[in-house]
This record gives C-alpha cells, sequence and structure tokens, in this order.
C-alpha cells in the first residue's frame, strides 16, 4: 500500500521531536509500508536536502537507543520531502494537491500539526482544493480548541469538508501500549470484568504526574493549564477506558459509543462543588532529582502574575448503575515528585476479616509510564505463625519485558494506524465536545470567583488540599498509602 503523509507544520517542535522519531522507529522495526513518502510543510524556503539535514541534527536530542545510526539515518531521509507553504494562503494548495496527485498514493494523510487556530482555515482550503477525496485521511493534533465553543466550530468545519471516518482526532495517551493492555485487561481476560464495580471497588485514583516544568512552552502553556492541556484530554480518556461497558464489538464506534456514554454520566460540577471537589495549584521553586528549579513564575515567557494552574486533583462520580458513589479522583502536574502515570483501582476490604488486622485491601495499579506493566497487591501469610498479621505481596507484570521485541511507541502507533485507517484509537468529535462539556463549569467558576490557587514546592506531590480532597472520604493518594 503505498502513502503520502503530510506534517503541517514540518519544521515545529512536535515534528521533530515526536512525530520524526516515532516515524523513524516503525521505519526501523520495518512496519512503515513500503512505498512512503513523508512531506514537510512549512512557511520558509528550504530544499529537501535541507530539510533532512535539519531532522538529522535534531535526531541527536533524541534518547539515543532511538537514535539512527548514519547508515539507517540516509535510508530514512530517501522518504523525506519538503515544501514551502503559507497555510493561510488559498492559493498555496493547488501545489499541494498536484505534488500529491502526480504519485497518486493509495492513501493520504494530511497532519494538522500546528496551532488549532489553522485548523479551520486548513480544512476549507483542503476541501477547496478537492483535497478531501476519500483516499484523504486528516489527523488533527490536540488541543482542538479551547473551550466547547471553539472545539465545536473546529469540528463544524471538519465535518463539512471531511467524513468522521476521514478524520483521526489525537490523543497520544490512546496510543500508549499500557492503555491498549486496559481493554484487553477487561475484556480479554474474563477475571477481573465481575468485580469491575461498585460493589467490589472503593475508589479509582488517575495520576498523569510529570517532573518536568513548562520548558521552553511558557507562552502556549500560560494560555492553556493544567486542566485543558492533560485532564480534559487524556485523563478523561483514561476514565471512560476504565469505567465504559463493555463494547459489543472492537469496532472503532462500538467504542467510542459507549466511552461517550460515560462522559455524558460524569457529575456535572457547579460553582459550589469546584470550590469543594476541585484542587488547582501552581509550582513554587524546589528540587527535582536533586536539582534545585525555578517556580512557574520564574519560567521562561510566563508572565510574572501568572495565574494559570500547573497541577490540578478533583474529585468526580460516574452516575450509572455500576459506578454510583465509586469516588474517582483525577491529578496531573508539572514538576512533581516524579514522572509517573498511573491508575489505582482500590478494591473494598474483605466483608468478614477472619485474619488479625491485615489492613491492606487489594489494589491494581497499571502503570503506564515510566514503566509499562501492572501490579496486583495482595495479602499473604508468609509461613507467619497463625495469629500473625498478613504481609503486603504483589504480583508484577513488566510488559516490557514479557514482550521484549514488540513495544510499540504512543506515536508510532497511531501514525501507524492512521496510515491504515484503523479508528479505534483515536477519538470521535462528540466524545471530545463532551469533555469540554464536562470541564467547562470548572473554567468558569475559576473566571468568575478568582477561587482558590494554591501553591506547591516544585518536586513534591502538590498541595496540601489534594491530600485533603481524597482524605475527606477516608482515602490516600497511592505514594501516601
Ligand atoms: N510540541 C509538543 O510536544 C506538542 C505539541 N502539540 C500541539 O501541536 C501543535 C504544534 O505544536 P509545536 O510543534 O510545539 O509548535 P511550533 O510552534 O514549534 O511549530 C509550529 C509549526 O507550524 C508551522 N506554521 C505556523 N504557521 C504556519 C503557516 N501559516 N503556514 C505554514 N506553516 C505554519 C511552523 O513553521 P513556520 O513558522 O516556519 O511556518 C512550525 O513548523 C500545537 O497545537 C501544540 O499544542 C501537542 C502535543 C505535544
Ligand atoms: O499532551 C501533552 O502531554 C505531555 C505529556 O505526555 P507524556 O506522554 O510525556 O506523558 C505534556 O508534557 C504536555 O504538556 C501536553 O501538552
Amino acid at each position: 500500500m503505498s502513502f503520502d503523509l503530510v506534517f503541517f507544520g514540518g519544521t515545529g517542535d512536535l515534528t521533530w521531536r515526536k512525530l520524526m522519531p516515532a516515524l523513524f522507529q516503525a521505519f526501523r522495526h520495518g512496519k512503515l509500508p513500503a512505498g512512503g513518502r513523508i512531506l514537510a510543510v512549512a512557511r520558509d524556503e528550504r530544499t529537501d536536502e535541507e530539510y533532512r539535514q535539519f531532522i538529522r541534527e535534531r535526531f541527536s536530542e533524541v534518547d539515543s537507543s532511538k537514535r539512527p545510526s548514519d547508515e539507517e539515518f540516509d535510508r530514512f531521509a530517501a522518504l523525506l520531502h519538503y515544501r514551502r507553504m503559507d497555510l493561510s494562503q488559498p492559493t498555496d494548495y493547488a501545489g499541494l494537491k498536484q505534488w500529491l496527485d502526480d504519485r497518486g498514493a493509495d492513501t493520504a494523510v494530511l497532519y494538522l500539526a500546528t496551532s488549532p487556530h489553522l485548523f479551520p482555515a486548513i480544512c476549507e482550503q483542503l476541501g477547496a482544493a478537492g483535497l478531501n477525496h476519500d483516499k484523504v485521511r486528516v489527523v488533527l493534533e490536540k488541543p482542538l480548541g479551547h473551550d466547547l465553543a471553539s472545539a465545536q466550530e473546529i469540528n463544524r468545519v471538519v465535518r463539512s469538508v471531511f467524513t468522521e471516518q476521514q478524520a483521526f482526532r489525537i490523543d497520544h495517551y490512546l496510543g500508549k501500549p499500557s492503555v491498549q493492555n486496559l481493554m484487553a485487561l477487561r475484556f480479554a481476560n474474563a477475571l477481573f470484568e465481575p468485580l469491575w464495580r461498585r460493589e467490589s471497588i472503593a475508589n479509582i485514583q488517575i495520576t498523569l504526574a510529570e517532573s518536568l516544568g513548562v520548558g521552553t512552552r511558557g507562552d502556549f502553556y500560560d494560555r492553556t493549564g493544567a486542566l485543558r492541556d492533560m485532564i480534559q484530554n487524556h485523563a478523561l480518556q483514561l476514565l471512560t477506558m476504565i469505567a465504559m461497558e463493555p463494547p459489543s464489538t472492537n469496532d472503532a464506534d462500538a467504542i467510542r459509543d459507549e466511552k461517550l456514554k460515560v462522559l455524558k454520566s460524569l457529575k456535572p460540577f457547579t460553582a459550589e462543588s469546584v470550590t469543594r471537589d476541585v484542587v488547582r495549584g501552581q509550582y513554587r521553586a524546589g528540587n527535582v532529582d536533586g536539582k534545585s528549579v525555578p517556580g512557574y513564575l520564574e519560567e521562561v515567557k510566563v508572565p510574572a502574575d501568572s495565574r494559570c494552574e500547573t497541577f490540578v486533583a478533583l474529585r468526580t462520580e460516574v452516575q450509572n448503575w455500576r459506578w454510583a458513589g465509586v469516588p474517582f479522583y483525577l491529578r496531573t502536574g508539572k514538576r512533581l515528585g516524579a514522572r509517573d502515570a498511573q491508575i489505582v483501582v482500590n478494591f473494598r476490604p474483605v466483608p468478614h476479616p477472619i485474619f488479625p488486622s491485615a489492613g491492606h485491601a487489594n489494589k491494581l495499579v497499571i502503570k503506564l509510564q515510566p514503566e509499562d506493566g501492572l501490579e496486583l497487591h495482595l495479602l499473604a501469610a508468609k509461613g507467619a505463625g497463625q495469629g500473625d498479621a498478613l504481609s503486603p505481596v504483589r504480583l508484577d507484570l513488566d510488559f516490557d519485558k514479557a514482550f521484549p521485541t514488540d513495544r510499540v511507541g504512543a506515536y508510532e502507533r497511531l501514525l501507524l494506524d492512521a496510515i491504515a485507517g484503523r479508528l479505534n484509537l483515536f477519538v470521535r468529535s462528540d466524545e471530545q465536545e463532551q469533555a469540554w462539556r464536562w470541564v467547562e463549569p470548572i473554567l468558569d467558576a475559576w473566571e468568575n470567583s478568582g477561587s482558590d490557587l494554591k501553591t506547591y514546592a516544585a518536586g513534591s506531590w502538590g498541595p496540601a488540599a489534594a491530600s485533603a480532597l481524597v482524605a475527606r472520604d477516608g482515602n490516600a493518594w497511592a505514594e501516601e498509602q
């Protein structure tokens, strides 16, 4: 199958830091279909050769195990092309169409790796140039909009030009192997499903913690904040996969229908419940990995009086038969104690304990990163005498060790799926809009009331109020248990 993959924003940070290395991995693993061309598009003038050199230099910043040798890069670089184009200029699209038509590949994947404010104009111009025929797929990078209205406007234009089957909305967390394993865990194994409900589960915690700060992206981040950057998309997508009903098939729409139902069942926020159930914070200077780091207000391109949140913790519920009354805690932040993304499913204690103060209840930890695996926490007798307390033990499954040769990174997987036309791991417009609908009352409450922005030291686990939020229900975050 021949394909053309076009990156609008071909010189941008996302393209050289994430997309090109992911494509190179697919190429190295022999997974990239033969007969492909990769075209980068941006506004400055460059030759193909200059662009290849640009990517070669950027690859030196990639993790060493993922860096190509010179010989590998030369073979990969033969696929790379560059074209100058101003995406805001309608006249620039005819040349692109010609470039694609001259070859007539089986599939053209057009990846919008640019600022979302350009998306409507790009889609309209693609339509006007006839670049919306059935061999074309469009990939839309997050964030899709800034709020519900802007997301709806982008989706309106996308739908007026492309069918839903042609629109691939990226949430790169869905491409992480551990997230796909979550689907397998729940729907390919009979073991957990009978327990996956309010009768057996006490609470669920989703933590997406980063030790990095905002780096050089301070201006983007300050317009965005943690709620829009991580909760509206990644954290809510994980929540839907944990809470959804079993889909009737593995088809994209069967899965997305179930995820949408979860989003619609989330307890809506009011101004009052935002004050009670949402904590926002901003990091101050502190220590991360033994190094002192500046506070958010000292970061490059961040206004000195910014009230942008770099941390959010919230409590919600999925209001349906399966989950009624079970707290779902979501938490994300920059400059936290570790880079650690995980979902913790805390089970209820046994109804009638016969062992002396066994203490811990069972817990399943779905580890997304840095490791990718599962931990099942159990209690065992350890050969102790009768009357002795039991010991906590854990079954530890490391997917990198279990499948050493088959691991595929998130962007690699999603790019290959977009080329192959598989939509399962992409987000449908109604899901995305429902997620915005749910977070908007939080944004409104913050704007209207200017409610408390707490601070936390870089390298900590966020403001104390986040621990109090969970402690109110008699629970604790995983690292406090
Ligand atoms: N960087 C990341 O890790 C992530 C980024 N994203 C999202 O991806 C998008 C891109 O981010 P990022 O790569 O960081 O941004 P950059 O600012 O680094 O890159 C933007 C790219 O778009 C090009 N561009 C801008 N305007 C035009 C235009 N009118 N015509 C043609 N090309 C244009 C720029 O090239 P030039 O100016 O030379 O024309 C450049 O190649 C953003 O929406 C971001 O939020 C999402 C997840 C992660
Ligand atoms: O989408 C985003 O994700 C990254 C975190 O991704 P990860 O795969 O490294 O966990 C985050 O740093 C960035 O701010 C956000 O836009």
